[in-house]
């Protein structure tokens, strides 16, 4: 008599199917799963026929892609090691909401956390309903566990770094180099074109550089007590643009300290006589030097599946859809774990919907239908926001919509 008993980790729908269809050709044989290589789709099968063991192996022509295991909230809030959560998405689909009512939902959870917003048009004050500005550490009144709300300025991060890397085009180490005979380097120094570089900084350095700010503070004492951190971060073209420009800035950066090598190896005779100027020249290549490691992490940050979630947020409108399928796929490009995509403001259901509710279902259900056909949406874990009728701002309204979307 066949018996199909499965051998752990056989447990899906798929090894079970396969197992019978197995046990149906050799209705002798108990089989189990040995295991599934899902790069090539094979299974290992393990038989066991007239006292004997057998291996077979298969390869199965077409397997569905699988699905990511993803659990809901229990998935997000298990253990006490610290992660990240960077929530993104098109303009106004409602990301800060999204993004503070997880960060209450953790701190409700027991969870030290923080919520940070890196967007230059910054709404968590707003949302929460309490003054949050000023680039610092500010405790949210309401929830349960420690939350704190940090509005990093992006103008005033640049500003920072400028104001030190400034120092570095002084005329002083200019007329010097020259007096040395190494005019062809201040050439080299003028033509990185660094003030302007910070003048009119390239897209997606005012957002890498508040990000860059984070993780500075994130290395301090202060910070340690954290194990959740949520951002809320600018739309989706400036987390397109942020993603590419650290291999941009790396590049440059890397170009300055290769410069600075050469000046400070040049002769010993620059080091010996370059007094003040040699020590701001330093300053400002160590500056650099930092901001180019901190993109270095910000980049791993995003990529470390086992610290950092990108959630996608959209709502039920071609437009957004559409934006959203480019996300996924840059973000894919670019290695950034990305499970779950909220689509927020769903009209919910009524009995009695009049011809304006009744249009407006109907093209949310298309728009719904278009997430079920897009390779690179469909395959995410859905997770579905009503429309409420209120304006959500401050921590209980915030509670009562998290406690709807993350289940
Ligand atoms: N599910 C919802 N039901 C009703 N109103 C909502 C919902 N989600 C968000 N809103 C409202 O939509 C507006 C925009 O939301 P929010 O600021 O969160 O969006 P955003 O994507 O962060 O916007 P921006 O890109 O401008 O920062 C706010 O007034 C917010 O209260």
């Amino acid at each position: 008599m066949a018996s199909c008993s499965l051998i752990p980790p056989a447990s899906s729908l798929v090894s079970s199917s396969l197992c019978k269809l197995f046990t149906s050709r050799n209705p002798m044989a108990t089989v189990g799963l040995l295991s599934f290589a899902p790069k090539t789709s094979s299974f290992v099968i393990l038989s066991i026929k007239q006292r004997a063991y057998h291996e077979s192996s298969f390869r199965v022509r077409s397997v569905a892609a699988p699905v990511e295991d993803v659990a809901g909230f229990d998935d997000m809030v298990a253990g006490t090691k610290r992660k990240y959560y960077m929530l993104g998405g098109k303009g106004g689909v409602g990301k800060t909401s999204c993004a503070a009512s997880l960060a209450v939902k953790f701190a409700n959870s027991g969870h030290p956390t923080l919520v940070v917003s890196t967007d230059p048009a910054h709404s968590l004050s707003d949302s929460f309903a309490q003054d949050l500005t000023g680039g610092t550490l500010v405790p949210v009144e309401g929830p349960e566990c420690p939350l704190f709300a940090l509005e990093i300025n992006p103008d005033k991060a640049r500003e920072e770094f400028r104001s030190t890397t400034q120092k570095s085009g002084g005329t002083e180490v200019k007329d010097f180099m020259e007096g040395m005979g190494l005019g062809m380097l201040v050439e080299q120094l003028g033509e990185l074109k660094l003030g302007e570089l910070l003048d009119t900084p390239p897209p997606g350095l005012d957002e890498a550089m508040a990000i860059a700010k984070v993780m500075q503070f994130l290395e301090s004492q202060e910070y340690s007590m954290f194990t959740r951190i949520v951002f809320d971060t600018a739309p989706t073209g400036h987390t397109l643009r942020l993603l590419s420009l650290p291999d941009f800035l790396d590049a440059s950066i890397g170009k300055i300290l290769k410069l600075r090598q050469k000046i400070t190896s040049a002769t010993s005779a620059i080091k010996s006589v370059f007094g003040q100027g040699q020590t701001t020249q330093q300053d400002a290549a160590d500056k650099l030097e930092q901001l180019r490691e901190r993109m270095i992490k910000v980049r791993e940050l995003f990529r470390d599946t086992d610290s950092t979630e990108f959630v996608i947020v959209t709502i039920p409108a071609v437009m957004a859809i559409n934006e959203s399928s480019r996300l996924r796929a840059s973000l894919k490009k670019e290695n950034v774990p990305v499970k779950r995509l909220v689509v927020n403001q769903i009209l919910p259901p009524s009995a009695t919907d009049c011809k304006f509710c009744a249009m407006k279902r109907k093209d949310q259900l298309r728009a719904l239908d278009m997430i079920q056909n897009d390779p690179e949406l469909s395959i995410l874990t859905l997770i579905q926001g009503p429309l409420v009728d209120v304006e959500i701002r401050g921590v209980p309204a915030l509670k009562f919509l998290g406690d709807i979307i993350w289940k």
